[in-house]
This record gives structure tokens, C-alpha cells and sequence, in this order.
């Protein structure tokens, strides 16, 4: 592998060990905190995703639109008042960095990615080129990128930074009307965004020596001559750190699916998928509970995604004070009553192998393995079969006799042609039931 290519790189192997993050958007968009909920990227339809994008984080841009339900809002709730009021509106009175962090930690997060420059342009940090558009200039007066940097690793998480190399709706202020807006009408390809853009990304490296380089939307054409120096900069400078997939190409350590969008990615050897807790990365104040993932539905998007060998990047979109949204709170403090007792089945795990043990139809399923054991999970057992489960499993893969429950109720298991049957009590409920057997 010469000196400029990583194609080669051996993965850390902190990273597919870890198996769930953190993911955080905190901005100026924070304070209007405004977007319809229409539904997940990937099932609403690109013709209309624009102008009513659920994601907060796009408020700039879907603002812009007009005849937008959130072009109106502005006009009538913020008088069509310029974006960067918001980022002096923007105060964190009430961030708690130590406390963000302990929530994470117990919900079982081993990593943690945050935004320090989303679309919109504005810095979590005094970035070289923003001027005062940053937050230690304006608004929270705050480097937050190194205020949660410190309180991340004071938890023994690694830290990582999501930066948007491809939009930034200073640089190119044109609003995103339609996906094909998005390859080159409304991105900045030019040399001096590029630069711009290296310089921030190599400060985020020498100040935080973030463990995850999260890019996003790609880079700017004029500068994708620079992506191989910056990338062997970044891995001399943290030997053990990880770079995502959206960098038009250039690289990738792992790659990344979002919501249901890019989902063919999930088949590579190292992959991540990002989501919301609800349909948006930013807080969207028009979220209402049938919007989030509920603490059953999160931990068993968490358990799929590993039983398939990725990681889950699941985000929280703090409100503009500084507060976690305390229905994003009640997710992850589901999931870490849950992990305490399960995360030993989901860490550092892989997948049981392919045709180990279909996990297709009902009752819900999904496997992982160590090197001793293969963790069984179930849940939503119908009620007719909530006490007795057939596990379809490959014959002599594991041993029924060394069946436990990781909550220690008693199980009991045998042989039957298909697999193994599984016998115990309340075995359908909606968050997982674990059940660990020695592999043969
Ligand atoms: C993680 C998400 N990525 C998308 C681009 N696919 C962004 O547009 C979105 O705002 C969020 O940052």
C-alpha cells in the first residue's frame, strides 16, 4: 500500500467492535426547530422531499421554497428574518456537555459523531474563514466542538466530527429544489470553497484528533486533487482513526446508509447506518411520539443492524438551550436498561454466518456470535407461540443443552428437526429476549 493508498488499510478494530454511536446535529437550526414530518429518507417521494424535508437541519434551504409550508412559517413566525439571526438567537444556556455524555454512555454508545459545520455554513468552532460565523463568536460564545470533544473522552468514548464538505449554503446559497440541484447546481465545486474547505477539516484534525472524519455530501470538485494528503495527514495524526464513504469516492474506511436510503451499502465488509430517534437529525418541534422509534423499536434496529454486521449511528437533535428533548432522553434511557443486561451479546460481536439461521418472517429473530457462543434474540413472539419458539437453525451449529437467558429466567431447549426449540416464559415481548447457546 503506497503512502496515498488506503484501499488497503486494515480497519481498527475498535470500530466494528463498537457497534453503536451516538450521532449529534446542534446548530443555529436548532432555534427554529421547524420541519414537517413527512417520513423517512428513502420512502418519501425525491419530487416532493425538498420542499417539505423533514429533516430541521435543511430549515435554511426549505425556507427558501417557495409556497413550502416551512417558507410560510418563516414568514409569518420569524418575519422572513435572515438565517444568522438565529445563530445569535442560538444561546446553550442550559448545555450540559458531562450530561449529554452520560446519557450516551449508559444508553451503551461507544462512540460519538458531532456536527461543527452542517450545510448551512456555520461553525461549532472558531473555524479559519468563518469570520464571526461561528458559535465562539455569536450566540453560545462556546467551542462546543471542544466542549463535547473533552466530555466525550472524559467517559472513555471515542469522538468523532461530522463536517459537511459538499454544502454549504454560504459558499452556494442557492436553495435545493430537487435532487439533481444537489450534484451541482447548489454545491460549491470551486477552488477557493475547496481550500476554505481543507483548511477546516485539517484544523479539525490538529486541534480534536477526532477518532471518526464523518464527511458529508461529497467535496468540492476543485479539491478532490487534495483528499489523499488530508487523509494520509489524518491517519498519521490518529493512527486508529476511521473515515466514512462520502467523500465523492476518494476514500472510504466503511461505507454509510441513512434511514432507508443507500441501504445497498449494508452488504460491505465495515457499514454504518445513521438515523434520527424520530424523522430528523435536527430537533424538529413538530415531532410527536408516532414520529420517534420507541426504546423497543430503537433496540431492535440497534440488534438488527448488528446481527448484519454494521454499526448504528443514531442521532439526537438537541434543542437550541443546550437540553436533550426529553423524548429522545426516554429513548435512550430505554436502551440502556436494555443494554446493561444485553450489551455483552451485541458488543464486539459478528454475524452467525450466512444460512446459519434464517431470520426472515415471524417471530422476530436476529443472531449474533463471539467466539463461544451465538446470542439468539427474540421479540414480538406471536401470543399463540409466546412461550415455545422454533429457532431455525443449521444442524450441529450450537449445542440446545447450554441454553441461558442473559435476564436469567429459566429456558429450556431441545433438537427438533428444523433447529432448536426454545421454551420459556414471556418470550414475545417487544424489546428483545436474549438467548445465548455454546457454538459446536
Ligand atoms: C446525516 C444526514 N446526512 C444528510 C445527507 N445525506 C444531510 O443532508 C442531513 O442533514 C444529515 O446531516
Amino acid at each position: 500500500m503506497g503512502d496515498l493508498d488506503f484501499r488497503g488499510r486494515q480497519m481498527p478494530a475498535w470500530f466494528p467492535d463498537a457497534k453503536f454511536g451516538v450521532f449529534v446535529h446542534w446548530g443555529a437550526y436548532s432555534v427554529p426547530a421547524w420541519a414537517e414530518p413527512t417520513g423517512e429518507l428513502g420512502a418519501v417521494d425525491p419530487e416532493v422531499w425538498f420542499a417539505h424535508n423533514p429533516y430541521a437541519e435543511w430549515y435554511w434551504n426549505t425556507s427558501q421554497i417557495e409556497g413550502s409550508p416551512a417558507h410560510e412559517h418563516h414568514r409569518t413566525v420569524h418575519g422572513g428574518l435572515p438565517y444568522d439571526t438565529f445563530l445569535d438567537a442560538w444561546k446553550a444556556e442550559l448545555f450540559d456537555p458531562a450530561e449529554w455524555i452520560d446519557v450516551f454512555a449508559r444508553a451503551g454508545a461507544r462512540y460519538v459523531v458531532v456536527t461543527t459545520k452542517h450545510h448551512d455554513g456555520i461553525a461549532l468552532w472558531d473555524a479559519p474563514g468563518t469570520g464571526t460565523r461561528n458559535t465562539v463568536r455569536r450566540g453560545p460564545h462556546r467551542d462546543l466542538v471542544a466542549d463535547l470533544a473533552a466530555a466525550v473522552r472524559a467517559r472513555g468514548l471515542r469522538f468523532g466530527v461530522y463536517y459537511s464538505g459538499g454544502l454549504d449554503w454560504h459558499a452556494g446559497r442557492r436553495a435545493v429544489i430537487r435532487h439533481e440541484d444537489l450534484i451541482d447546481e447548489c454545491r460549491p465545486h470551486d477552488a477557493a470553497y475547496a481550500a476554505y474547505a481543507l483548511r477546516q477539516v485539517r484544523d479539525l484534525i490538529d486541534r480534536y484528533r477526532p477518532d471518526v472524519l464523518w464527511n458529508d455530501i461529497g467535496w468540492p470538485d476543485a479539491g478532490m486533487a487534495d483528499l489523499p494528503d488530508l487523509f494520509a495527514h489524518y491517519y498519521a495524526t490518529v493512527p486508529d482513526g476511521v473515515v466514512n464513504d462520502r467523500w465523492d469516492g476518494a476514500h472510504a474506511d466503511y461505507l454509510t446508509s441513512e434511514y432507508q436510503a443507500n441501504r445497498q451499502n449494508e452488504t460491505a465488509a465495515h457499514w454504518e447506518q445513521c438515523r434520527g430517534i424520530g424523522l430528523s437529525f435536527g430537533y424538529n418541534r413538530n415531532e410527536g411520539p408516532e414520529h420517534l422509534l420507541d426504546p423497543a423499536g430503537a433496540v431492535r434496529q440497534l440488534v438488527d443492524v448488528a446481527s448484519r454486521g454494521g454499526n448504528l449511528l443514531l442521532n439526537v437533535g438537541p434543542k437550541a438551550d443546550g437540553t436533550l428533548p426529553g423524548e429522545q432522553r426516554t429513548v435512550l434511557e430505554g436502551i440502556a436498561s436494555w443494554m446493561a443486561g444485553h450489551g455483552g451479546a451485541v458488543y464486539a460481536t459478528r454475524p452467525l454466518g450466512p444460512g446459519a439461521a434464517p431470520s426472515d418472517g415471524a417471530p422476530w429473530i436476529r443472531w449474533t456470535r463471539d467466539d463461544r457462543h451465538a446470542f439468539a434474540f427474540l421479540a414480538d413472539v406471536p401470543d399463540s407461540a409466546r412461550d415455545q419458539v422454533v429457532l431455525k437453525t443449521r444442524p450441529g451449529l450450537l449445542d440446545p443443552a447450554t441454553a441461558v437467558r442473559l435476564d436469567d429466567l429459566p429456558v429450556r431447549a431441545d433438537a427438533v428437526p428444523d433447529g432448536i426449540l426454545a421454551t420459556s416464559v414471556a418470550l414475545g415481548t417487544p424489546l428483545p429476549t436474549v438467548l445465548r447457546f455454546a457454538l459446536l
